[in-house]
């Protein structure tokens, strides 16, 4: 239990939080041509490193994916998809491309409202156009972009027994190695829908790495505010079980059936610490004032990035954080914890 004086000092911290986040929207009016401001960019920065943390794991984490050589393919030519659930406007996919980077097949899912809007930019913005090749048909009302190596389908993810034709309209082979990433996604959706999106990827997909960013503790001081301010009303059962895991550095995070062979969950201090790469760490820390190191640990305490790992083939010994040693077998799976 904190105390009166930690809670307060945590909720401090939070509301203090909101502060960057006014900051950034501002910078990015200027950014935009908005609005003039020639003194914002200077006090815009706790933001820049904690969303470069977030995507120096997730990009790693790819890398080792997309590089892993399949069991018996030629070198290079192994296929892989990439599957994105509540997408958004994420921009992975074209940043892949730009890197020579990029999976044979990469699926975004989301809302029919969000894909309608995204494939509407698709269509209209050549410099994304071009990226996703020629024979590409794209439905603006329907929310669809299908092309021969990148779609974007509309779905509620909550309607799982529609997944399945969802993924067959993208043309995904569940047989083939699949990334599955869930960022900052389940924690809107409730509990029973979390969990049966999780079941239905690990028991879909037999080679496969499901990759997830979340927020975490919502049940301290920290964690209260920052759900208030941002009005996340669903906060799960496996959001705090996470959340425990993290802390006990358990081993079984997500495997609440126990059928994920391997699951590791990490807090993000740990995982900047320890799995992003020092010079990069060094470089951000550069650009960077950095004299808030009680916020920064508080906030990045509060997520982690988990993945769980179907390893049908033996393909992936050597995926994921280096001496994460939390493997675990089915058979040495402890009783699921109760929601
Ligand atoms: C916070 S955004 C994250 C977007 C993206 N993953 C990222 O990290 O940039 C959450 C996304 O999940 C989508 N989402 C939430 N619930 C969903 C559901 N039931 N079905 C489909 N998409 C959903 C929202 O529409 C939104 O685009």
């Amino acid at each position: 239990m904190a105390t009166p004086v930690a809670e307060s000092r945590s909720n401090r911290a939070a509301v203090q939080a909101t502060n960057d986040d006014a900051s950034a929207s501002k910078l990015s009016c200027v950014k935009k041509g908005y609005m003039k401001d020639d003194y914002i960019h200077l006090f815009v920065r706790r933001p820049v490193r904690r969303y470069f943390a977030r995507w120096a794991a997730l990009r790693k984490l790819l890398y080792q994916f997309l590089d892993c050589e399949g069991s018996n393919s030629e070198k290079g030519s192994t296929k892989k998809q990439i599957l994105s659930l509540g997408a958004g406007f994420d921009t992975t996919y074209f940043q892949l491309q730009d890197e020579g980077k990029a999976p044979y097949l990469y699926v975004e899912l989301d809302f029919k409202e969000v894909t309608s809007k995204k494939a509407s930019l698709i269509e209209s913005c050549s410099q994304l156009r071009d990226k996703i090749g020629a024979t590409t048909s794209i439905l603006r009302e329907n929310g669809e972009v299908l092309s021969d190596h990148y779609r974007l389908l509309p779905v509620d993810l909550r309607d799982i027994p529609n997944l399945d034709d969802v993924i067959l309209l993208a043309n995904m082979d569940p047989s083939v190695q699949t990334f599955i990433i869930a960022e900052c996604v389940l924690i809107y959706l409730d509990p029973d829908s979390s969990r049966s999106i999780v079941g239905w990827a690990e028991k879909t997909f037999s080679t496969a790495i499901f990759f997830l960013y979340e927020q975490i503790h919502p049940d301290d001081a920290f964690g209260q505010q920052m759900i208030q301010i941002w009005r996340v009303e669903a906060v799960h059962f496996w959001v705090s079980m996470l959340c425990q895991l993290c802390k006990q550095r358990q081993k079984y995070f997500l495997i609440r059936d126990g059928r994920f062979q391997k699951a590791v969950a990490w807090d993000m201090l740990r995982v900047y610490s320890k799995f992003v790469d020092a010079n990069e760490r060094r470089r951000i820390e550069r650009l960077e004032l950095f004299d808030e190191f009680e916020e920064w640990h508080m906030m990045q305490e509060h997520y982690c990035v988990a993945y769980g790992i179907n390893d049908v083939m033996g393909l992936y010994g050597k995926f994921g954080f280096e001496n994460d040693e939390q493997h675990v077998s089915k058979t040495s799976l402890p009783a699921s914890p109760s929601p």
